[in-house]
This record gives structure tokens, sequence and C-alpha cells, in this order.
């Protein structure tokens, strides 16, 4: 993953804040609240389950961008900064998935 690409996209839709929705995408989600922002973060996971099930690479990379938009639209609104997803993603490095799922507590 290119980090700092996905550092400049998010600090360009943090200063779409308080912008004029009829001249931004992201000021419009933003005033449409959180609700649909996040409703539009699963219709792109859903589109990139479809991309990758019927359609191919071309159509996955482009759903897969829109996803990572319109998550990054959805840390903005909620304060998360990409940082914090960054460090909690080098805190999991080199823990395997299996051996961390082994040690959850047993509910
Ligand atoms: N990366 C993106 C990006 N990816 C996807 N989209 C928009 O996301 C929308 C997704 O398409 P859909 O068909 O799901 O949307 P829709 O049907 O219009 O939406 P709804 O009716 O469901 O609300 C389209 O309007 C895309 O243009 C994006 N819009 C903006 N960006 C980035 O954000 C920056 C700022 O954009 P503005 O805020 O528009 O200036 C841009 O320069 C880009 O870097």
């Amino acid at each position: 993953m290119d980090a700092t690409v996905l550092d400049t996209l998010f600090k360009t839709i943090a200063s779409r804040k308080g912008a004029d929705p009829s001249q931004s995408y992201t000021a419009k989600l933003f005033s449409k609240g959180r609700g649909k922002i996040a409703q539009k973060v699963g219709e792109e996971g859903v589109e990139c389950v479809i991309a990758a099930l019927s359609e191919g690479n071309e159509e996955l990379v482009g759903e897969s961008a829109d996803l990572f938009y319109h998550l990054m639209v959805l840390w903005a609104e909620m304060g998360v900064k990409p940082e914090d997803v960054w460090a909690e993603l080098a805190k999991r490095e080199g823990i395997s998935g299996i051996v961390e799922k082994a040690s959850r507590p047993k509910e």
C-alpha cells in the first residue's frame, strides 16, 4: 500500500469539511452525514466482491479505489486519523492471524 497517496487523499478529504456540496462530492457526503457515508462504504465493499467474483482485475482496482476513498471519508467524519490505522497495522506486523485468533479470550 502506498500510504503517501492515501495520506494526500485524506488531507484533501479533510479540507472539504464545510465546503460547498454543489462543488465537492466529498462535501456532499459530509452534508448527508455518518449514516450515508457508512452506507457508501458498505456498497463499495459489496462492489469489490462483485468485481472479484463476476468481473475482473480492472473492475476490482476501480472498486477498491472507490472503497478506500469512501472509507477515508468515514474516518474523517469520525475523527479517525490515517496514522491511527497505520499504527494498528504496524502493531500487527509479524503476528500471524492464526496465532492472534487463538490468543483471543474464549467466549
Ligand atoms: N477519490 C475520489 C473518489 N472516488 C470516487 N469518488 C466519487 O464517488 C462517487 C461514487 O459513485 P457512485 O455511483 O457510488 O455514487 P452516486 O450514485 O453518485 O452516489 P449516491 O447517489 O449513492 O450518493 C462518484 O461520484 C465518484 O466520482 C470520488 N470522489 C472524489 N475522490 C477524491 O476526492 C477529491 C476531492 O473530490 P471533491 O470533494 O469532489 O472535490 C478528488 O480530487 C479525488 O482525489
